[in-house]
């Protein structure tokens, strides 16, 4: 569907609304043209040598116009805001629920300061179009058609040119449209690569004042926003041109409809009378098509922005669920699973993260994946998660593929803790109830005390209700960690994968954590991928991965007796 017309759906839900604003609208312009009608009528009977007391009355309905309008305006005004707010709302909430059924996996190829312009200010410049310039179009077209239609019953000759002018004011504009929205597309652009740019340059603060590179980052971003000032000037001039030709295209239409009205009522075929209200009319007739050109070209960004929003609504969803599932096979206690000649290759990626990838994990064993950097190991987790699946092979859970499960039900069976964990502005027991919304408060204290972290979470300011995450109290990555390992006994799902858990904890931290995770292991099936092979010494069996592909597997023992990859591992760590 044309872009143009794709717009207008997203008015679905607030028709009525839109309609209301219609109606203020015609309320305006029939102010406006009963006031013309007024002052014509003033003028009419100045002309018969009326005196100021029978103009009284006209002078009044003048002036009660003037009041009434000033209020039909603040109404129009604020109602437009109300519609607007409702509009922008809805349509965050759908590209939110988009991006969310988009995944991670989508997020991880997406600059977040790219998705913000979309979300945040795409949204907010589609405002003039879809509260402004819908309605004001329909205002447009019947009020400036019923006067021209009025105009033409008194005079069709004078009405002709009137229609005239009203077609040079509407179509000449479109000449240069595809130009402008070039430029404007070209504006869009470049002002959201400097919002990408000044969100990059804000998160990576510390690291450019490390390397002293704020200067260099500084200089990059003036040249950015150079680029964004010129392209706006330029956006700008074309705008001011093409509102200039509606403007000189409407004030030539009523000239010349006063001229050609003046040189009739000279032949005697109009009479001087009338020619008062069509030069009153004429000027009504074409106020609300000034206003309609003006919020054309505040849509103009909307437009631009609107490409990104459309594309992120367009996006294919990375991960499919199926019309029916079979999930009666989840609740057999605890899992096993198999990965069956797995490839999988990320849509950035030169090559396959991980190739022909084959592995079962019984219920409740305990499983570890080691290998250098890179080899693929963490890729495992986010295709059992889902978050993509394989371009060829099988994941298996409980006999079925993992695509026979909705997605919900799936990641309701694991628990996972990360090597950076994530908090949300909000308390700490907000941040527990992540993982358990419906937890009381018992349940979050036992949590924290199994995963180790009531002690620290006690002694913080507002103990439980401290808001920590973004702007809020810093913790050390330990205790982040062992917030993960609360969430995941809150969760107390039957697969747990540690990925890294205890990686970027210090070593006395790292015994405090291990011992939670020995606690959270129990009665589970584990996966548990580490770069600190002591760590997994005693797992049922480990899976060496190097190059993409499973090298060895075998318990510590044998793998050391094997004097293969891993004892090699081992070594390089001793
Ligand atoms: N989102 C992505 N897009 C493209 N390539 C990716 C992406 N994520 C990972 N890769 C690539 O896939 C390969 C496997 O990465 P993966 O993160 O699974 O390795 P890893 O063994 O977990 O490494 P590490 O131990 O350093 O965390 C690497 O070559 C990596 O560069």
């Amino acid at each position: 569907m044309n872009l143009y017309f794709r717009l207008f759906t997203f008015l679905n839900g607030v028709k009525m609304q839109v309609f209301l604003k219609v109606l203020l609208g015609l309320l305006i312009v029939g102010t406006y043209v009963g006031q013309a009608f007024a002052i014509a009528a003033v003028m009419k009977a100045l002309y018969a040598g009326a005196n100021i007391h029978m103009l009284a009355p006209l002078i009044s309905i003048i002036i009660a116009l003037i009041i009434i309008r000033g209020f039909l305006f603040r109404g129009d005004e604020v109602y437009g805001k109300k519609i607007a707010c409702l509009v922008k709302n809805r349509l965050r909430e759908r590209l939110l629920m988009k991006l969310m059924d988009l995944g991670p996996g989508y997020q991880e190829n997406y600059r977040s300061g790219n998705l913000q312009s979309v979300l945040i200010d795409g949204v907010e410049s589609l405002e003039p179009f879809l509260t402004g310039y819908i309605p004001q179009l329909l205002v447009s077209i019947i009020g400036s058609g019923a006067v021209v239609f009025y105009i033409w019953r008194i005079d069709p000759v004078i009405g002709m040119i009137t229609a005239g002018g009203l077609f040079i004011a509407v179509a000449s504009p479109q000449l240069g449209s595809n130009i402008f929205k070039r430029i404007i597309l070209e504006y869009w652009q470049s002002y959201a690569k400097l919002n990408a740019q000044y969100i990059d340059a804000v998160q990576g603060m510390t690291t450019l004042k490390i390397f002293q590179s704020s200067k260099n980052k500084g200089q990059e971003l003036e040249t950015e926003a150079r680029d964004v000032y010129s392209r706006s000037m330029k956006s700008l001039g074309v705008s001011l041109l093409d509102s200039a030709i509606v403007k000189w295209g409407a004030a030539a239409g009523a000239a010349f409809a006063a001229g050609v009205g003046a040189l009739r009522v000279t032949t005697g075929q109009l009479p001087a009378a009338e020619l008062f209200v069509i030069l009153f009319l004429t000027v009504e007739c074409f106020r609300p098509l000034n206003d309609l050109n003006r919020l054309w070209h505040s849509s103009f960004l909307g437009f631009a922005a609107a490409r990104g929003i459309f594309q992120l609504f367009d996006e294919p969803l990375i991960v499919k669920e199926r019309d029916t599932y079979l999930e009666e096979k989840m609740d057999q206690g605890l899992p096993d699973l198999e990965f069956q000649k797995v490839t999988f290759a990320y849509a950035g990626g030169k090559r396959e993260a991980i190739k022909n990838v084959s592995f079962k994990i019984n219920p409740g064993e305990k499983i570890a994946f080691v290998g250098k950097s890179g080899s693929g190991k963490s890729t495992l987790v986010q295709l059992i998660l889902r978050f993509f699946d394989p371009q060829s092979g099988h994941i298996m859970m409980n006999g079925l593929d993992v695509q026979n499960y909705s997605l919900e039900a799936l990641r309701k069976q694991i628990a996972v803790v990360f090597q950076d964990t994530y908090l949300f502005y909000g308390s700490v027991a907000d941040n527990l109830r992540i993982a358990k919304p419906e937890a009381a408060d018992k349940e979050l204290e036992k949590a924290a005390k199994l995963a180790g972290a009531h002690e620290f979470i006690l002694e913080l300011p507002e103990g439980y209700h401290t808001v920590v995450g973004e702007r809020g109290i810093r913790l050390s990555g330990g205790q982040r960690q062992r917030l993960a390992i609360a969430r995941a006994f809150l969760k107390d799902a039957p697969l747990l994968i540690l990925d890294e858990a205890t990686s970027n904890v210090d070593a006395r931290s790292e015994e405090k954590i291990q011992n939670a995770l020995e606690k959270l292991m129990k009665n589970k099936t584990t996966i548990v991928i580490a770069h600190r092979l002591s760590t997994i010494q005693n797992a049922d069996r480990i899976f060496v991965m190097d190059d993409q592909v499973i090298k060895e597997e075998g318990t510590h023992r044998e793998l050391l007796a094997r004097k293969g990859f891993y004892a090699k591992l081992i070594e390089a760590q001793q």
